[in-house]
């Protein structure tokens, strides 16, 4: 006998059944449920915390999967997950093999749309919602539910814009918790806050500006209350907005207290809620981190030197340089696109700007880093952090086409460290002055140098470098993968050993091509090893080089044509090709 309420829901259905008053207590269990789970296998926890009630609510007044449901970003949608047939392997999520930790449309049907990427859940619904209509559907309910620095980005406001003037079946419910990752911002946010201490004055809000029928702001963790607005709203026809507060965090003191921490806290003690004595074995730094702090040094000695960042201020370390140089350093927000142009505005002016944007965040921004930024030989220093497989988050997120993106596009440079010292080396280099805008791009995590922090050398733009040299077959590296190779190399018996070499390439653009002749006329097989997608990537620049001159075989290693899925970096490495195991494996075929 199920000895909980939580035990006795596989589906919404079972939901429905449900007596209202017995709601809050299941709100109560699922929020054990989840931070159980995510206490030891990790993943986004605040947010999912934040939207209990609303999920429930949600899944017991409409009728999903034929109303449908469409969350923005994913982050908040553990609780939806578990009420949706996923209770029983909720404990795999964003683990090899298991579930996303993500809607996924191929995961259950009431994963409506796939997301990870923030801002697309209003003009999803509202195709939706248009496309129903079209059918004839009259009566489906389409339901989006968007953050407050979600609904901030460009995107968001697209869609607003078109939904406003449909007559559809659309509520948006607005997650108001005044907080992204990190502290939400703009004119948007000071607007939701004067609302929350004011209220909305009738016929005076944004939305009703726009258009649409406006509540709110209601307690989101009143489950009676937010259940009575569903019920009101299903009646009422045209585009609506329902906005709700929330905490993120919330129900547990400490993801409350720091929401940025808990945002995605790594593993706590599910009791207590507190994180792990922090490790204090000397070990090698984030690479976001030595941006930030090279960032800073740079800055204090050249004030021309500015920092933007789309909304990832702790992810990318520009934290540091916003709390010493607040003038010069700007989160602005959910907004790759505006970030690059910003960025371009600036460094017309005299300034030398530093972008720093994930790699999977900058594919937003293509048409302004080519027709803003490239087009115009606007000198833009980009920092791409969680280039390669970036692991747990999986598809939606892994940086693994930037290379190809980014090579196709004339006037620019792009450089990939392969430790600490070179990304403080190349940063310093970019601020001294370049004719083109440079893309540096580094991974999610840890470098390999304990003693990083060595006074600044300048790099020769366009210089790859030798790391081991051998007389069969070449190991072509591309940044820090190069450490999977030499460990490869390692593995080799010492004879076979003398036969491998391997260079770092360093820069993709431009290519060291006077030292690729010598190269292609030395070795007999060049294997490529790259972290990112082998067709248009550094492998596929390679072949160009080469072909027609050279008859040297060429084998690529990287990622295929597929979307990797989520998994620890090291599964996916070993996956696709680019481990050490897997290198020597291929090494060896060739040898
Ligand atoms: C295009 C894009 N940029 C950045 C991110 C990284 N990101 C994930 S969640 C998040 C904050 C979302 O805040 P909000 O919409 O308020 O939702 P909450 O976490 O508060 O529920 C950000 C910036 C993203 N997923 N997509
Ligand atoms: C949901 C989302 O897009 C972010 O929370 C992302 O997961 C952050 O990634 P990092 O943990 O690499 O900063
Ligand atoms: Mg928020």
């Amino acid at each position: 006998m199920p000895n909980n309420i939580l035990d006795t829901i596989t589906f919404p259905d079972d939901l429905r059944k449900i007596p209202q008053k017995k709601l809050p207590q299941l709100a109560k269990e699922l929020r054990e449920f989840i931070i159980n789970i995510v206490a030891t296998k990790e993943g986004h926890l605040g947010a999912s915390l934040g939207v209990v009630e609303l999920t429930i609510a949600l899944h017991y007044v409409f009728n999903t999967p034929d109303d449908i449901l469409v969350w923005d970003v994913g982050h908040q949608a553990y609780g939806h997950k578990i009420l949706t047939g996923r209770k029983e392997i909720f404990h795999t999520n964003r683990q090899l093999g298991g579930i996303s930790g993500f809607p996924k449309r191929a995961e259950s049907i009431y994963d409506t749309f796939g997301v990870g990427h923030s801002s697309t859940a209003i003009s999803a619904a509202l195709g939706m919602a248009i496309a129903s209509k079209l059918k004839g559907e009259k009566d489906r309910q389409h339901i989006a539910v968007v953050g407050d620095a979600s609904i901030a980005s460009g995107m968001a406001f697209e869609a607003l814009n078109h939904a406003g003037v449909t007559d559809t079946n659309l509520l948006i419910i607005l997650n108001d918790n005044a907080i992204g990752i990190d502290p939400s911002v703009g004119a948007l946010k000071n607007y939701f806050t004067k609302v929350k201490l004011n209220g909305a004055k009738e016929a005076d809000t944004i939305f009703e500006a726009l258009n649409f029928n406006y509540s709110g702001p209601i307690d989101g963790h009143n489950i009676d209350l937010v259940i009575a607005e569903l019920e009101r709203l299903k009646n009422v026809s045209g585009p609506k907005v329902l906005h709700i507060i929330t905490t993120k965090g919330k129900g547990l003191r400490q993801a409350e207290e720091n929401q940025v921490v808990y945002h995605a806290p790594g593993k706590f003690d599910a009791l207590t809620g507190n994180l792990p004595p922090k490790n204090n074995q000397l070990q090698p730094p984030k690479f976001q981190d030595v941006f930030g702090k090279t960032l800073v040094e740079l800055a204090s000695e050249n004030e021309k030197i500015i920092g933007i960042t789309p909304a990832m201020p702790t992810g990318s370390s520009l934290k540091f340089m916003m709390d010493i140089f607040p003038q010069r350093a700007f989160d602005v927000g959910i907004a790759e696109q505006h970030a690059v142009t910003f960025s371009a505005g600036m460094a017309t002016q005299g300034f030398t700007v530093f972008c720093n944007i994930y790699s999977t965040f900058l594919q937003r921004a293509y048409d302004q880093v080519i027709h803003d930024v490239c087009l115009q030989k606007i000198p833009v220093i980009f920092c791409l952090d969680r280039a390669g497989i970036v692991g747990e988050d999986g598809a939606t997120h892994h940086g693994i086409f930037d290379l190809a993106y980014l090579n196709c596009i004339p006037n620019l440079i792009i450089f990939v460290p392969r430790n600490e010292t070179e990304l403080r080396n190349i940063m310093f280099t970019a601020q001294l002055g370049l004719d083109l805008p440079i893309f540096i791009r580094y991974p999610r995590g840890r470098g390999s140098i304990l003693d990083w922090k060595k006074p600044f050398n300048l790099i020769n733009i366009g210089t790859a470098e030798i790391l081991k040299e051998g007389n069969k077959i070449l190991l072509l590296t591309l940044g820090p993968v190069c450490h999977n190779a030499l460990k490869a190399i390692n593995l080799l018996s010492p004879s076979q050993r003398k036969r491998v070499g391997c260079v770092d390439l360093r820069f993709l653009k431009p290519l060291d091509e006077t030292l690729l002749h010598e190269l292609f006329q030395k070795y007999e097989t060049v294997i490529t090893v790259e972290d990112g997608t082998a067709v248009g990537g550094m492998g596929s620049a390679i072949v160009s080089f080469a072909s027609p001159h050279y008859k040297t075989t060429i084998k690529m290693l990287g990622i295929p044509d597929v979307f990797p899925e989520h998994g620890t970096v090291e599964e996916l490495q070993s996956k696709f090709g680019i481990s050490s195991e897997a290198i020597y494996k291929t090494i060896k075929i060739y040898l």
